[in-house]
């Protein structure tokens, strides 16, 4: 079996560190090329030290002198900024980039990547939400897989092998709703950053936890799902299910259901995505049903959590629409987390985003990056009006 080779973008946060866990299970089927961070110049430090990649990069200018200085003497080479990353996931010896990286600053590199013919591991959803169109055109045009990591997404993936011939009739999303799953608008309006960032099952980034939270993250998957699987917004339904057992499903048009199930953990997706087709055995926990004998089912409440209802009218209105609640949400969770903004106030920035950027329709490349950047100068306003910044 030939090794893949990789580049794992955003290698020091959540998904980057269970990837390199992977990664560590099988020495016979990866090496690794590339590494980057964003400004945790230690772990990436330590990560270089024990993966030996060809090229590191990072975002941060103080992180990148850093790491430079400490591995003098290694032959592992160091790199600063967007324009070295976008280089970096072009090394001829790379054959799969995985996207780890948080938020719409993955887009550059995954094009990047795609044009010069690799596989993506994809875990950046916001790159298929702001540019799902050019994305899909674009992995058609250079015949590269698109593997989902997400574990929504890779459930799915993994019930279509054998269905070639079977259309899909729709995908059930499932969802934990989140810390805050029954609550009211009323016990909403005073719920603080730290309550938020307690996700029930999952142990993952800051800025996807509040997603979770306020059920945005749903709503940037149905989005991600219509893109990845080639759907029509009405064949997406989204269920919570607050056990995060089923991790999603599929029903054909015999009505027949079909479903992927495991422990909430991110390594197994992580490694589907990787070792596709193939299934390697390894040492992860395994589910058992009698700790689980009750898996439940609710409809999820859009009137207390307004985000999913925010990113399905973005999904039916098409064009420029889904680039603007991605990036209007971006900067309404970072100014959640730095406390400047109330939990409720976040979807009424992104609405607001909504009805002053204007609508466009048929997307360049260039215009991606010119609504992404127009509506977070419009959240940004709006917020610094709405709280006296
Ligand atoms: N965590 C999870 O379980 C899941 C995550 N995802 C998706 O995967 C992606 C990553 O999530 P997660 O791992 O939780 O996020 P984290 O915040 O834990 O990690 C983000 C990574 O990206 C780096 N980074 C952040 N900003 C930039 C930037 N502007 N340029 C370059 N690098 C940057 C960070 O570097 P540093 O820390 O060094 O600053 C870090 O390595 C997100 O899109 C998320 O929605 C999808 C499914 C599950
Ligand atoms: C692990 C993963 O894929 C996350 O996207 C997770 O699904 C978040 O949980 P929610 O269902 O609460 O959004
Ligand atoms: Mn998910």
């Amino acid at each position: 079996m030939e090794k893949k080779n990789l580049a794992v973008l955003g290698s020091t946060g959540s998904v980057g560190t269970q990837t390199l866990e992977v990664v560590a299970c099988f020495p016979d089927r990866f090496t690794v090329s590339v590494l980057t961070a964003g400004r945790n110049a230690e772990l990436l430090i330590q990560q270089a030290l024990q993966f030996r990649p060809k090229l590191v990069v990072l975002s941060d200018e103080q992180a990148y002198l850093k790491v430079k200085e400490a591995l003098v003497g290694t032959d592992v080479q160091v790199a600063c900024g967007e324009e070295a990353l976008v280089d970096a996931v072009q090394l001829d010896e790379i054959d799969i980039v995985l996207t780890a990286i948080v938020g719409s600053a993955g887009l550059k590199p995954t094009i990047a990547a795609i044009k010069k013919g690799k596989d993506i591991a994809l875990a950046n959803k916001e790159t298929l939400v702001v540019a799902g169109e050019l994305i899909t055109k674009l992995v058609d045009e250079y015949k590269v897989r698109l593997l989902p990591v997400d574990s929504e997404h890779s459930a799915i993936f993994q019930c279509l092998p054998g269905e070639e011939n079977n259309p899909i009739e729709k995908i059930i999303l499932t969802a934990s709703g989140g810390p805050f799953r029954g609550k009211s608008r009323a016990d909403l309006e005073r719920v603080t950053k730290a309550q938020a960032l307690k996700h029930p099952n999952w142990s993952m980034g800051a800025k996807i936890t509040i997603d979770s939270a306020s059920l945005m993250n749903k709503g940037l998957e149905v989005i991600e799902a219509k893109w990845l699987f080639d759907l029509d917004v009405d064949q997406i339904e989204v269920v919570i299910h607050p056990q995060s057992i089923i991790h999603s499903l599929v029903q054909f048009q015999d009505g027949s259901l079909k479903a992927q199930m495991g422990l909430p953990d991110m390594k197994l997706p992580i490694q589907y995505a990787l070792t596709y087709p193939d299934r390697l055995q390894n040492e992860f926990p395994r589910f058992n049903f009698l700790n689980y004998p009750n898996l439940t089912f609710e409809t999820p409440d859009v009137q207390t959590f307004r985000n999913l209802d925010l990113a399905f009218q973005a999904l039916r209105e098409g064009g420029n629409r889904a680039c603007v609640l991605n990036a209007a949400n971006e900067i309404v969770v970072a100014s959640f987390l730095k406390d400047e903004l109330s939990f409720l106030g976040m979807s009424d920035i992104i609405e607001e985003t909504m009805c002053q950027v204007e609508q466009k329709e048929k997307l360049e490349f260039e215009d991606y990056l010119h609504y992404d950047a127009e509506s977070r100068r419009v959240a940004r306003s709006l917020i610094e009006r709405r709280y006296k910044l």
